[in-house]
């Protein structure tokens, strides 16, 4: 059996992750932990891995402070720096064995778009994103936008392509973030779950591609996912691409 403890447990997508244990095979849900509550009750007596979903500004103390107690973390919340994972590598030098598991989505749908993303991109001179989400989340653009900006423009740089051609003259603000040379829109719309387009544009064509989370349970099979591997890669790593096929 693994021990799965849960950080954020009392919000939308730590109530689905502590649903999702309590049904999975040879999984048994050890601790909740929310806002307030001492995260150095999960230890290694009893817990083997925690999963922490809880809120950008939380998740680097909530994480140093699970690898100081010496268990495998799986970490969904956004808000993920270099500077923030260099933090906890350098925590991690000196806990030899112990994973730290990062991913921006656990949706397969959208990790396989951001996946053709990057191998579309070479292709096409344009290239912009486009996030939609429930009006509810505090950040804005998405972690997963943020992640695929930095996945297109490394494969355009790789292939050596100029930058994006952009005229405009006054910008409002209309023309959205911009990511590594990507432009990022965000839409926040009551209905919404989590949904991301990226749009390619060469001289008469169009390709998008698209990808939509209808509902928080299409993250939970990625979840339990990385919960299973979690110690077979020793350190810090980022994204669900890596347990994948691809
Ligand atoms: N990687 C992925 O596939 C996904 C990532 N997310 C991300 O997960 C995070 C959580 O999203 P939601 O569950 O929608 O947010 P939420 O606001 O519903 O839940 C956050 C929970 O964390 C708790 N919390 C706040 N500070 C805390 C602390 N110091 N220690 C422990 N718990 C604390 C809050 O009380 C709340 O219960 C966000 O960053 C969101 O972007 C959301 C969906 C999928
Ligand atoms: O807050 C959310 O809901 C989501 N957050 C993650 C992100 O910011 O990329 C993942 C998914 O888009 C849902």
């Amino acid at each position: 059996m693994i021990r799965v403890s849960v950080i954020g447990a009392k919000g939308r997508m730590g109530q689905h992750v502590v649903a999702a244990v309590r049904n999975a095979k040879y999984m048994e849900l050890a601790l909740t932990i929310d806002a307030g509550e001492d995260i150095t009750a999960i230890t290694p007596e009893n817990t083997d891995v925690a999963v922490e979903f809880s809120v950008p500004s939380a998740s680097l103390e909530n994480v140093r402070a699970l690898v100081k107690s010496g268990v495998h973390v799986v970490v969904g919340t956004t808000g993920w720096t270099e500077e923030k994972m260099d933090i906890v590598r350098a925590d991690l030098k000196e806990h030899p064995g112990l994973s730290v598991f990062i991913a921006p989505n656990f949706a397969i749908s959208t990790v396989l778009a951001e996946y053709f993303a990057a191998q579309a991109a070479k292709y096409f001179e344009s290239a912009e994103i486009v996030e939609l989400h429930h009006p509810d989340k505090v950040d804005a653009p998405s972690g997963t936008a943020l992640h695929t900006a930095h996945a297109l423009a490394a494969a355009r740089q790789a292939a050596g392509m100029p930058n994006i051609p952009d005229n405009t003259q006054t910008d409002g603000g209309s023309r959205g973030q911009v990511v590594d040379g990507i432009h990022v829109h965000a839409v926040r719309l009551r209905g919404l779950n989590a949904h991301e387009e990226i749009l390619f544009g060469n001289a008469g064509e169009q390709l998008v591609i698209r990808a939509d989370s209808f509902d928080r349970t299409s993250f939970m099979p990625g979840v339990l996912l990385a919960v299973r591997k979690a110690g077979t890669r020793a350190g810090l790593s980022v994204g669900l691409d890596q347990y994948l096929d691809l």
